[in-house]
């Protein structure tokens, strides 16, 4: 199996368990896997396509500027990059980009602070947060619908191979080193939102 099938395959994967949650309503969505580094190329979801379906073109190969690397029909995601300025800038390896009720409905709330921080959740030891006293930030940041621009305050955030930013009203879009870590720290954000959620409701 060549590298570019085993990465399709490794992302196809996580695509189908993320689908299983429910969590690319009305084609909402995006995930990304780099396949190689010099030159940087990775695979990202093509644009519009339902992603709860397992296709043959669910994927495209891109450059580091986010453009295909052969000719297609098929259109990168519209938040390309985003994807491309994380495997430009981190030492990432995997981009995932969902819409929850619960990640737009918090980004919403917190969002004049620009930020929601959780402590004293045990699912922040995912993000390698162990210390009893330690916080999980993660930062808000507007939804320009120009995406150049949502580009530009998306790569500030860029200052760690692993980490997750919440677009106000829009969805979260999260890294790590490979397929596995990021799907774990989208995992638990999901579920640090599902309960901060909860919370709020019931106070
Ligand atoms: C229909 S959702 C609006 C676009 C979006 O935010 C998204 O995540 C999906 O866009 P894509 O081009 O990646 O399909
Ligand atoms: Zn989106």
């Amino acid at each position: 199996m060549t590298k570019l099938q085993e990465k399709w395959n490794e992302l196809a994967d996580v695509k189908d368990v993320l689908a299983g949650r429910d969590w690319f309503m009305g084609t909402s969505g995006n995930l990304a896997i780099k396949v190689s580094d010099a030159p940087l190329q990775f695979l990202v979801t093509a644009s519009g396509k339902d992603k709860y379906k397992r296709t043959d073109e669910d994927f495209l190969l891109v450059d580091a500027a986010g453009e295909p690397v052969e000719a297609t029909h098929l259109k990168p995601s519209a938040e390309t990059l985003l994807h491309s300025a994380i495997y430009n800038k981190t030492g990432a390896g995997c981009s995932l980009h969902v819409h929850t009720v619960a990640n737009n409905v918090l980004s919403e709330h917190y969002g004049r602070d620009g930020k929601i921080d959780f402590k004293g959740q045990e699912l922040i030891k995912a993000f390698g947060l162990w210390d009893e006293d330690a916080v999980l930030s993660i930062p808000i940041i507007a939804n320009h619908a120009h995406i150049p621009r949502l580009a530009e305050d998306f790569e500030e955030h860029l200052t760690a191979d692993k980490g997750a930013v919440l677009i106000r009203n829009h969805g979260i879009t999260i890294w790590g080193k490979d397929a596995f870590e990021a799907k774990k720290l989208l995992e638990a954000s999901e579920f640090l939102f599902q309960y901060q959620l909860a919370l709020l409701q019931i106070k």
